[in-house]
C-alpha cells in the first residue's frame, strides 16, 4: 500500500505512511526512546506496553457531534428530540473541524490501519484509521477486526477515522460547541474526526455508533452487549452500560466468547463487531479474573495503570483514573469462537444493571413486556471514570443500556431486538451487579453463580417471589449462591423499612423517566409492565 494517497482526504505532504503495522513494528514504534509525553509507552513485566492516554481517560460524550444534512436530518435521534448526546453541527462547522484535523495530520509520519467493524462480510464497515500516534494505531489493531492478506488486496474503506488528538478547536465558542475538544461524524462523507482527546475509546465507540446507525435500518439488531455460547450452541447476550460487567461475566472458561462489548443479531444469529476486548483492570488479580489477567501479555495495551520502576503493575492504584484498561486481540482469551466471532440465535438475554441505590434484586426473571420496558428504560449507573466528569456511581436511565451510542431513537432498537427475541423464544433476566443494603457491591462470585444458574437453566426450577412496587420475579434460592438471603434485597438492610423508602423513590424515577415513551399506544401499553406506586 505504498501507493496510498492521503491527499484524497485532504492530508498533504505526508513524510511516511506506516501501513498496517505488525505487532512487532508497533511495539518498536510505541517504545521508541525519543517519544515524548503521552506518546511514550512503557514496557511492563507482563510483556504488555502501558500508555497514559492524557487528560482524557474516558469518553467525552458532551463533545460529540453529528453533521445534520440530507443524510441524517430525518434518521438520527437528535439531542433536541430527547435527552441524548447527538448534537447537530452544520456542514460549515464540519468543514472547519476537518481543516483543523487534516492540517494537524499533514506533513507528518502517519499510521494507517485498515480494519473491519462487523464479522459478516455483507454488513461490515471497512474502517480506515489515520493517526500520528503509534499506540493509537495499536489500540485499533487490537480492537477492530484484522483483515487477512487476501482481504487487504481488495480493501476499499467505507469509513475513515482521522484522529487529530493533538489539535484542538480554537473557535469552539463561535461554533457554538461544548469545548475545544471534538468527536464529530459526517454520515455523508463517512468520516469521523477527533480533536483534543487522545482516548482510544472514542474510535471504538465511534464506529459502534455508526453500526448502530446502519444496522437497525436494515432490520438487524445492534446491541451494546457481550456474548458467549455454551457447548450446546446456546447463545447468551449480556447488555450493560460501561462497568456493569459485560467483559467480566462473558469471559467464562465454561463458554466460548463471541465478544465482550458490541454485537449484531441478524437472520443467522449473533455476531461480534470487534476483533478484540477492552477490559477494566482496576483491582484486577490473577486469582479472581485469571482469563483477563492472562490476556495481558505482549500485544495487549494497558492504559493509565501505575507501572513501578521495575515494570511491575499496581492494578489497585486508581490515582490516574478508576477507568484503567487493557485492550487485547480476542485470541488472547483461550475459549473463543473461531474463526469468525459469531454463533446462533440468543436464547438468553441478560440486562446487567449496576443499581447504585441498592434497591433491585441481584436477579429477576422478566416477562416479555417487562423486558421491553426495562430495555427502553435502561436503568443503571454511570460508573466512576467511564465518562469525563463522572467520579462516583451516578444513577442514570440509559436507554438500551447504551444511550450514549444510539444514533437512532431507542424504540427502533427495542423494536428490532423484540422481533429477534420473539423469533428465537429468548428469555430475559435483569441482573443487578451493583449495590445492595450492605452498602457494598454484590460480589462477582455471587453474580457469577447467578449467571451460571441462568445459563444452565437451573434458575427455572427455583421458587419465585414478587418484589413489591417493581413486580419483579426473584428466585428464593439458587445453587452456587452462598447466601441465598441476598436474593431478596430487603434482607440486606438492617431495617427493611429503609429499603421501602428507597424503593418507592426509585419506582417513581422509573415512572417519571418512562413518560417520554408514552406518546404512542405501544409505549402506553408498556407502563403496566413497569414499577407501580
Ligand atoms: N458483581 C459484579 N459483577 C461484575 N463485575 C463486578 C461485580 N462487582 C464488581 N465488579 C467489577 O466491575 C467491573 C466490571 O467491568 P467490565 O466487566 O469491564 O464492564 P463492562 O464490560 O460492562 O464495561 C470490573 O472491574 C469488575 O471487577
Ligand atoms: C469503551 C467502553 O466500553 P465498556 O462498555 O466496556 O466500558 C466505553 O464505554 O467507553
Ligand atoms: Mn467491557
Amino acid at each position: 500500500m505504498s501507493d496510498l494517497d492521503l491527499r484524497q482526504y485532504g492530508i498533504t505532504d505526508v513524510t511516511e505512511i506506516i501501513y498496517n503495522p505488525s505487532y512487532d513494528q508497533l511495539f518498536a514504534e510505541e517504545t521508541r526512546a525519543d517519544l515524548q509525553g503521552y506518546e511514550q509507552g512503557k514496557l511492563t513485566k507482563l510483556g504488555a506496553v502501558s500508555v497514559d492516554t492524557g487528560i482524557f481517560t474516558g469518553r467525552s460524550p458532551k463533545d460529540k457531534y453529528i453533521v445534520r444534512d440530507d443524510t441524517t436530518r430525518d434518521t438520527v435521534w437528535w439531542s433536541d428530540q430527547g435527552k441524548n448526546d447527538n448534537k447537530a453541527i452544520t456542514p460549515a462547522v464540519w468543514a472547519d473541524l476537518k481543516a483543523l484535523v487534516t492540517k494537524q495530520l499533514s506533513g507528518k509520519r502517519l499510521f494507517v490501519v485498515d480494519t473491519f467493524c462487523g464479522a459478516n462480510a455483507d454488513t461490515r464497515l471497512a474502517v480506515r484509521f489515520i493517526t500520528e500516534v503509534a499506540w493509537q494505531a495499536h489500540f485499533v489493531k487490537n480492537m477492530f477486526i484484522r483483515p487477512t492478506d487476501a482481504e487487504l488486496k481488495t480493501y476499499q474503506p467505507d469509513f475513515i477515522v482521522m484522529n487529530g488528538a493533538k489539535c484542538t478547536n480554537p473557535d469552539w465558542q463561535r461554533h457554538g460547541l461544548n469545548s475545544e475538544n471534538f468527536v464529530a461524524f459526517n454520515l455523508t462523507e463517512r468520516i469521523q474526526l477527533i480533536g483534543g482527546t487522545w482516548y482510544g475509546g472514542e474510535m471504538k465507540k465511534g464506529m459502534f455508533s455508526m453500526m448502530n446507525y446502519f444496522l437497525p435500518l436494515k432490520g438487524i439488531a445492534s446491541m451494546h452487549c457481550s456474548a458467549n455460547v455454551g457447548k450446546d450452541g446456546d447463545v447468551a447476550v449480556f447488555f450493560g452500560l460501561s462497568g456493569t460487567g459485560k467483559t467480566t461475566l462473558s469471559t467464562d472458561p465454561k463458554r466460548q466468547l463471541i465478544g465482550d462489548d458490541e454485537h449484531g443479531w441478524d437472520d443467522d444469529g449473533v455476531f461480534n463487531f470487534e476483533g478484540g476486548c477492552y477490559a477494566k483492570t482496576i483491582n484486577l488479580s490473577k486469582e479472581n479474573e485469571p482469563d483477563i489477567y492472562n490476556a495481558i501479555r505482549r500485544d495487549a495495551l494497558l492504559e493509565n495503570v501505575t507501572v513501578l520502576a521495575d515494570g511491575e503493575i499496581d492494578f489497585n492504584d486508581g490515582s490516574k483514573t478508576e477507568n484503567t484498561r487493557v485492550s487485547y486481540p480476542i485470541y488472547h482469551i483461550d475459549n473463543i469462537v473461531t474463526p469468525v466471532s459469531k454463533a446462533g440465535h440468543a436464547k438468553k438475554v441478560i440486562f446487567l444493571t449496576a443499581d447504585a441505590f441498592g434497591v433491585l434484586p441481584p436477579v429477576s426473571k422478566l416477562t416479555k413486556e417487562q423486558a421491553k420496558y426495562h430495555f427502553l428504560s435502561g436503568f443503571t449507573a454511570k460508573l466512576a471514570g467511564t465518562e469525563r466528569g463522572i467520579t462516583e456511581p451516578t444513577p442514570t436511565f440509559s436507554s438500551c443500556f447504551g444511550a450514549a451510542f444510539l444514533s437512532l431513537h431507542p424504540t427502533k432498537y427495542a423494536e428490532v431486538l423484540g422481533k429477534r427475541m420473539e423469533a428465537s423464544g429468548a428469555e430475559a433476566y435483569l441482573v443487578n451487579t451493583g449495590w445492595n443494603g450492605t452498602g457494598k457491591r454484590i460480589s462477582i462470585k455471587a453474580t457469577r453463580a447467578i449467571i451460571d444458574a441462568i445459563l444452565d437453566g437451573s434458575i427455572e426450577n427455583a421458587e419465585f417471589v414478587q418484589l413489591p412496587y417493581f413486580n419483579l420475579a426473584m428466585p428464593t434460592g439458587l445453587a452456587g449462591v452462598e447466601d441465598n438471603a441476598i436474593l431478596d434485597p430487603r434482607n440486606t438492610y438492617a431495617n427493611a423499612a429503609d429499603w421501602d423508602v428507597k424503593a418507592k423513590d426509585l419506582a417513581k424515577r422509573f415512572v417519571d423517566n418512562f413518560v417520554k415513551f408514552t406518546d404512542n399506544a405501544e409505549g402506553k401499553a408498556l407502563v403496566a409492565a413497569g414499577p407501580q406506586l
